[in-house]
Formats: structure tokens, sequence, C-alpha cells
């Protein structure tokens, strides 16, 4: 089985015993042990490889009975989670943070309190036997704690970590925010770029690209908490309560913090900002080369416009724009995985074998269903391309409006900081990079009827995935015969690079109402009170995505979990930040009844479960989220994150 690159010990063991291991989570996975195909391959292994081998084949030897198979995983396989300690976050204090105590309800307070609490319920450290034997569990070893999202997601993730590091600050502890930021930006080292979350399953794929907003979060906390340190200093006060109002940051943060003068918080910011910028290029490659990156014709136009003006966009702000250039270079979601996802088995062989697909269709299915994973949009009706089912997901054919404007955020926040760490030549080159993304979306994704970026389709649809592989330097090389067919197929489109690198395809605006088309926004892709950005914002408020409960993700009943009705924690904060900066009449109301009615929601399900949830409902204000492949969830990061942040800026 083809369980990603082999390049964790784990990874490695199992590849040079590959038929054997891919016989045993096939046999586990068909005897329905378990109710959940992750709690399987979180269990650590107990013994050596060979010998969990050498009994697997005693076992087929005596027969593969229920019974037997329950005896070989209790012998040989850990609980999942038992190779993870319960610790408390560092620089943990009891009380709850001293902004809360300025809310005028006292429920809010207690609220605000209780949510504060639950940041002990969810911090972990690898067990010494993960860093000891690396080859025997599916975690990664990463070297600090961190913050995880709670119940059947037991690791560290790469997305949710960046609202995670916003509720840590909110709640006065930076130090636990810091920590969780050096095991992400020690991941880049190992790897190249940040998994999907710290699992060896998860390592042939990454998450949307947010960690340089992280990095500028906690510098722009990092350099309060210093002025703060000698503001107190001077004023000859004694004492820190870790309580300290942390500036709030978040990637268009980044712009203001760093061009700032560097008379306050220099040494410590300056030391992060230096050892975060070569990981930050590192990770911006992983998503500007291979097959994540995609070329694409100005040609086409799109059904919703397409010859934009330029006009507020941040690219026109650094001095780029299109002038007579007609191929742009943007990023589409794309996993190197062309089997089921091991976390997924039995639900990604279930819809292959529905979909009653031959063995190419079913590599290339499996390979748009992690690139789905990857866009951490699993799943939806965002993905689905000619059919209104799962087994039509084409993730790999699309260009995401909001992949993109996560990487222009990224790309302005590695010249700003290059800007302040006195690197002119990287700090340009970045800075056109930012222009000439913002000047290619605007050109192509921007929608004047609709008021927002929407995703591209790739026309005509690229090869398959697993066709790709032949071009796109993926890990297994298929027959001559397969490369042929790529080439013949992308001859026919008129595609082919003259350095054969992937073809040049013309696009086509989608259509559907997602909350991702607004993510441009927050990211800054349109300048705050440019003609752009208030359309933007109107586009918005005029979309029915916003609801009292919440926002929903998109206008779609699908029963995935990233369409209506659920209301996702990141894409409601992304939408309050994104009203509030485009400076749009009437916007800044529109952002904090969204907050409020986020905390009012969580507050009202808090009250009648006792818990934080994944996703909510936002037609039903309290209501939780529900839909696709596994069981609602609770704990939760990314939600107490959102929770904190909008609460102590919005009130209840
Ligand atoms: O096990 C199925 C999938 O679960 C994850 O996705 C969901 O949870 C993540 C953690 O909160 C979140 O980042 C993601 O947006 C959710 O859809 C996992 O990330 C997937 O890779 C996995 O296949």
């Amino acid at each position: 089985m083809d369980v990603g690159l082999p390049t964790t010990p784990l990874q490695t063991t199992q590849l040079n015993s590959q038929a054997t291991w891919h016989e045993i989570i096939w046999k586990v996975s068909d005897a329905g042990l378990f109710a959940d195909s992750k709690h399987f391959v979180d269990c650590p292994v107990l013994r050596p490889w060979e010998l969990v081998a050498a009994d697997w084949e005693q076992l087929k030897v005596d027969g593969v009975t229920q019974e037997a198979l329950k005896c070989f995983i209790a012998s040989n396989f850990g609980p999942p989670g038992s190779d993870l300690e319960a610790v408390l976050p560092a620089s943990w204090h009891e009380e709850p943070p001293a902004w809360l105590a300025g809310l005028p309800e006292e429920e809010a307070r207690a609220f605000g309190a209780a949510v504060h609490q639950l940041w002990k319920t969810l911090c972990r450290k690898v067990s010494s036997d993960v860093l000891a034997n690396p080859d025997r569990h599916t975690l990664l070893p990463l070297p600090q704690p961190f913050i995880v999202p709670g119940d059947r997601f037991r690791e560290c993730y790469n997305w949710d970590s960046y609202w995670v590091i916003l509720g840590l600050l909110a709640s006065g502890l930076l130090p636990a925010a810091r920590q969780l930021l050096t095991n992400l930006l020690g991941l880049v080292d190992v790897w190249g770029f940040v998994p999907n979350g710290a699992r060896a399953y998860y390592t042939n794929r990454s998450q949307p690209p947010l960690l340089s907003a992280m990095v500028a979060a906690v510098a722009a906390a990092t350099a309060t908490a210093q002025e703060e340190s000698r503001g107190r200093e001077g004023a000859g006060a004694t004492g820190v309560n870790g309580n300290g109002r942390a500036q709030s940051a978040s990637g268009a943060g980044v712009s203001n913090n760093h061009s700032s003068s560097n008379s306050t918080g220099g040494t410590e910011t300056e030391t992060l900002l230096r050892e975060a910028l070569p990981r930050l290029i590192a990770h911006h490659g992983y998503w500007t080369s291979g097959p994540k990156l995609v070329r694409v014709r100005s040609s086409a136009g799109g059904e919703g416009g397409g010859a934009g003006s330029g006009d507020g966009t941040g690219g026109g702000q650094e001095g780029g724009g299109t002038g007579e250039r007609t191929v742009f270079e943007l990023s589409r979601y794309h996993a190197e995985l062309y089997e089921p996802r091991p976390e997924s088995f039995r639900e990604d062989l279930n819809l292959v074998e529905g979909a009653g697909l031959g063995p190419e269709a079913a590599r290339a299915l499996y390979c748009d269903i992690a690139s789905a994973a990857e866009s951490g949009w699993d799943f939806s009706t965002r993905w689905f391309v000619g059919g209104d089912s799962l087994a039509h997901t084409r993730t790999t054919q699309i260009v995401p409006a909001d992949l993109n404007a996560w990487l222009y955020r990224t790309e302005l926040d590695i010249a700003h900081m290059a800007a302040r760490l006195g690197d002119s030549a990287t700090r340009d080159a970045f800075a056109a990079r930012a222009a000439e993304r913002a000047a290619a979306m605007d050109l192509l994704m921007w929608s004047d009827a609709d008021g927002c970026w929407h995703d591209l389709l790739l026309q005509p649809s690229p090869a398959p995935p697993s066709l790709r592989q032949a071009t796109d330097g993926a890990a297994t090389a298929p027959p001559p015969a397969t490369a042929k067919a790529v080439e013949a197929q992308e001859e026919d489109a008129g595609a082919v690079q003259e350095d054969g690198s992937a073809g040049v395809y013309p696009t086509q605006q989608r259509a559907g109402v997602y909350a991702s088309n607004w993510v441009p926004l927050w990211c800054g892709v349109a300048a705050p009170g440019s003609s752009r950005a208030v359309a933007a914002a109107a586009g918005l408020r005029s979309s029915g995505l916003l609801q009292p409960g919440g926002l929903l993700t998109s206008l779609c009943r699908s029963g995935q979990q990233w369409d209506a009705p659920n209301s996702w924690p990141p894409l409601v904060h992304m939408a309050v930040e994104g009203l509030e900066r485009s400076g749009a009449p009437g916007a800044a109301e529109a952002a904090a009844g969204l907050a409020r009615s986020y905390v009012a929601g969580c507050r009202a399900a808090w009250g009648a479960t006792g818990h934080m949830h994944e996703k909510y409902d936002a037609m039903v204000p309290g209501g939780v989220g529900r839909g696709g492949e596994y069981v609602p969830q609770v704990g939760f990061g990314w939600s107490n994150g959102v929770l904190m942040t909008l609460l102590r800026k919005y009130g209840a």
C-alpha cells in the first residue's frame, strides 16, 4: 500500500514489509472491529515490526478469525492516545485573562473563564517512546507540547493551529503559543512543509498555508509583551501575571507590526523572525512548485466577468499589474496519495467500490479525495465537478480562491519580515510575487456580479492525477504508455510547455456561493476602502451566508460537513475580520453582528451540552454541526480560539 512518502521511520519499516502492512490494515478494516477507521492507524506498535510481521504470518497459517484478529491486535498494538501525555500549557495560570473582568455580564465572564480552562484539557506532548522508537508510532516526534483539536483528533493539526494560537494569546499563554509554532517550524525542516497533521499518514499532503500568519501573530504578541515588560520596569512595577493584553494579530496584522520601527520588542521578535523566515520561504516553495503549481491563461474570461481593472488590489498597491502578461502562476491543492487515506480506509474503499471505478480512475479519485482533505474542506460540493456526489470530487482540477489568497498573504508577510530584517532582495522578490498573484486573482477570479473571488476550473480538465505522476514527478513512475497518454491529452489541449512542465490551462470561474469566496478580503487582496473591498463586503452581506447562528459554509445542503447548514469557526473569524477590514459602510456593524452571533451560539450550545463543538449550525443559534464521514467532535481547539478572540474584541 502507498502510505505516502517513505520518510518516517514507521513508514520505512512498513514499506519494507509493505504487503504485510497492507494485508493487516485491509483485514482490520474488513472485520469492522472499530467504528472509526482512524482508531487503528493511531494505535502504537508495541513490539519491533519484524515480530509483529512474524505474528501476522503465523495468524494467516492458523486462520484469521475475528477472535484471532482481536488477540493479534491486543498483543501487538496499544490503544490510540496511549503514546501521548496530558501536560499543562507552558506558563499556565488558573485565573482567566484579565480582560474578561471588563465584560459587563457575569454569565459571559463565566463562559470565557470556562473556555480558558479548556486549554488545560487539550494540551499534550508525545511520550518518550515516540522519541526513542519513532518506528513504532504514527505520531510524528514533536519536541514541544502542543494543543490538539480534541476527541478523535488526538494530534496537532496544521491550519487549526492558527486559531489555537490566537486563542492562547487571548488567554495570556504566549509561551504555549510559541511552543506550538516551534513544532510547526521544525516540521518544515524535516519535510519541507507543514503536513496536514503530526501523523505519519498525513505526510502526503499539507493544509491551508497559514504558517506566516501564525509567525506574525506570535511575533506581534512577543513585541507587545516586551513593550509591556519594559513599561513595567520603567514604572518600577514588579511581577508578570501572563494576562497582559497581547496585540491581536493575524496575517494582515503583520504589515504594520513589521514595518514599524524597531524601538521596542526588538531582540526577541527579530530572533523569532530570523528563525522563521527561511522556513516560511521553504514552505512557500512547496506550495508554488511541483504538482501544486498551475499555469493559467488570462484569455478565457469567466461567467462572472474576469476583465478586472486592478482597482484596489494589493497587487496594484505594490506596483504590480497584469501588463501584457497572459500566463499566470497560481496554486492548487494536490496531495501525493493514490490509495485510500489510512485514517479513512474503509470510507475511501467504499467510495471507489460504490462508484464502480477501474484502477486508473480509482487512483485519480483517491488523490482528489486526499487533496480535498489538504484543502481543510473535506468534503464539500465545492470540489464536485460534473456530478453531485462525493465520487465527483475533482479537487485537482480547481484553482482555489482562498488558497491563492493565503499565498498572497504569505508572500506579503515574507516581504515585510525580510524588510524588518534588512533583506531587501527577499523583500522585493516576494512583494513582486504578491503583486502578480493579486493581479491574476483580480483578472481571473473576481466577479462584479457576485462581489467575490470565485474558484477557477481548469479547462479543459488536466490529465487525471494518477496519470499526472508522469510529468509532475510524484512517487511512482507510471508505465510509458501512461506518460504518452498525458502528453497526448495536453497536446490536444494545446497546453504543453516548451520546457516540458505541466500545461498552460484556460480557466473558467466556478459558480457557487462559498464562504471561501471572501477569504481574499481577509487576506487584503482588495485594499481597505477600495471599490473592490466595498463591493466584496456588499457581496458577502447579500450572499445569504450570514445567518442567525453564524456563517453558512455554502448555500447547498449536500450532507457533507463543509456545506450548509454548518458554520465553521475559522470561516466565521475570517469573515468577521474581512468585513471589518473592508472599510465599507456598515461592514463594521455586520462584523460585530456575526461575531456576537458566534459567541451567543457557542454559549447556548455550551449550556445545552457542556461542550465546545468543532462546528455549529448556522441556521439554529446554539445548534451543533453535522454531516460528513465522522461523528461530530467536541473539544475543540479552533472553536475555543475563535471564541476567546471574538469575545475579547466584541464582548457577548
Ligand atoms: O479523518 C478525516 C479527516 O479529518 C480531518 O479533517 C477535519 O478535521 C481537521 C482537524 O480539526 C480539520 O483541520 C479539517 O478541516 C476537518 O475537515 C483531517 O484534516 C483530514 O485530513 C482527514 O482525512
